[in-house]
């Protein structure tokens, strides 16, 4: 039996803000950075150990997994990053604020391009588009997205094509691990966790619209060899 723990990153300083993060590098804020300390106690408390680790290429979830796994005194297994990883490209609505949003396009618009399984956000127009906040401008891609070949780099995703470039590191990496039989922890991003929870639960794509992932919250999967669920927990801090 292996266990898969799958945590959201801690809360980001454009999630402070309530802006459209998606692919734009940001760092945890004081909050994000305490909750993700208070996760890795949590998991020090379930008396998990893990065998692997994987996060994704932006700060924010690196910061988190490594937090979390100093607090669970598991620094030393391997992690690995991927850009398949990562939150869903948000596209053209990166560094918008999500309250504006919802008044400018209407509140059902935008729920759908936020929590729809199928319908794109508007697009950025080219891989050289920037976004600018406040002053700073953040490339869309940089030399992390290097070895990504040009035609797999998003201009912008819904839930269906982020489980689609999520599928591959799955199958190739996490399944493998679970099935030899290794628990395993992911410290990933709201919506790459809802893809692939979508996918360990078999969630339709109409219920996936309601499910919501918090920050720094540790969802636990039990599994047996042949990867049925066997149970959930999430845990949360008091
Ligand atoms: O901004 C984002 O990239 C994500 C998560 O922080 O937004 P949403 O809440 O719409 O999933």
């Amino acid at each position: 039996m292996a266990k898969l723990v799958m945590i959201r990153h801690g809360q980001s300083e454009w999630n402070a803000k309530n802006l459209f993060n998606g692919w734009v590098d940001t760092k945890l804020s004081p909050v994000g950075i305490e909750q993700a300390k208070t996760a890795g106690k949590m998991l020090a408390e379930a008396g998990i150990d893990f065998d692997q680790a994987y996060t994704s290429v932006l700060t924010r979830a690196i910061e988190t997994l490594d937090l979390t796994l100093f607090e669970a005194g598991q620094m030393f297994i391997p992690e690995e990053k991927s850009w398949r990883l990562n939150e869903r490209n948000y596209g053209a609505l990166q560094g918008l604020n999500k309250a504006d949003a919802a008044e400018k396009f209407g509140a059902d618009q935008v729920l759908q391009w936020r929590r729809s399984y199928d319908v794109l956000p508007p697009l950025l127009e080219s891989a050289e588009e920037t976004v600018e906040v406040e002053g700073q401008t953040y490339a869309s891609y940089d030399r992390r997205y290097a070895e990504v070949a040009a035609e797999e780099l998003p201009l912008g995703e819904n839930l269906k094509v982020t489980l689609e470039r999520v599928m591959p590191f799955w199958n190739e990496k996490i399944s493998a691990d679970l099935k030899a039989g290794k628990n395993v922890v992911i410290a990933a991003h709201g919506n790459s966790l809802r893809a692939l929870a979508k996918h360990i639960e078999q969630i339709s794509d109409e219920d996936i619209l309601g499910l919501e992932i918090a920050n720094a919250q540790p969802i636990i999967y039990d599994f047996d060899g042949d990867l049925n669920v066997l149970s959930k927990d999430i845990l949360t801090a008091e």
